[in-house]
């Protein structure tokens, strides 16, 4: 790039400023700050009924009754706990399910062959094993090419190999598409496996944000690893 050009600035995947949520009398989220960066990969950690999930819900704009500021990247996508799939639409249309215009199959084939499914394009849901119906979610979210990928505990109801191998899956996948990820998870591993930024709730906020700077691939031997797996620990009450 020539010196003195400007890059075009783009906005920030997520910037929220003093974000409150309130069910009936109890106050989940208190005027909360957070900025994500393009590509970032941020992982939200704390402890059951935080508010993780509230946070996430209002980034995906599926709950509007907040007070704050809240401006996210036009394209973003979800994927949750559960896949969420349509019984009576087969593989290949789930995932392009609510795009404008016709039903593209070509590009449902490519997102699902991306995440490893190509063989599975015209069955239903059914048919699907649990991490299968996960990687479809997976492939549903990024066939929107999003700036910002929200994940709900994605992997949490997954058996140990087929959670390792989905984590895998993602993390290829941000360094793919280079979107923004956030990832609401309980597994401080997980966190420090693929994150580039760990936050931990408290009281509302963000307590504890810090960027990791681990080589790649994480190794959980490393001894930056083990020293923030109990530093984290230790912030969520585990010891
Ligand atoms: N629609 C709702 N109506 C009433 N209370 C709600 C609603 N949604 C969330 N809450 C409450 O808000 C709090 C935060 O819930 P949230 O699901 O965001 O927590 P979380 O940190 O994601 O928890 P977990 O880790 O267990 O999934 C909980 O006390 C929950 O009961």
């Amino acid at each position: 790039m020539a010196a003195g050009v400007q890059r075009e600035v783009t906005t920030k995947p997520a910037a929220v400023r003093g974000l409150s949520r309130s069910f009936g009398e109890r106050t989940v989220l208190r005027e909360l700050d957070l900025d994500i960066e393009p590509g970032q990969f941020v992982a939200l950690l704390g402890p059951s009924g935080c508010g993780k999930s509230t946070l996430l819900r209002i980034l995906a704009d599926l709950d509007q009754e907040v007070t704050g500021a809240v401006e996210v990247a036009e394209r973003r996508a979800v994927a949750f706990q559960s896949p969420r799939l349509m019984p009576w639409k087969r593989v290949w249309h789930n995932v392009v399910l609510g795009l404008p215009g016709r039903p593209d199959k070509q590009r449902a084939v490519a997102a699902l062959e991306e995440v490893g499914l190509g063989h599975r394009v015209d069955v239903w849901p059914k048919a699907l094993s649990g991490g299968e119906a996960q990687r479809t979610s997976l492939a549903r979210a990024l066939v929107r090419e999003p700036d910002l990928l929200l994940l709900d505990e994605p992997f949490s109801a997954l058996d140990a190999l087929t959670r390792l191998k989905a984590q895998q899956l993602v993390g290829e996948l941000w360094q793919r598409h280079g979107c923004a990820i956030l990832l609401v998870t309980h597994d401080v591993e997980e966190a420090l496996l693929l994150a580039d930024r760990v936050l931990v709730m408290h009281e509302g906020r963000i307590g504890y944000d810090q960027v990791l700077n681990l080589p790649r691939p994480r190794e959980v031997g490393d001894p930056g690893f083990v020293a923030m797996r109990a530093e984290l620990l230790a912030r969520l009450g585990v010891e």
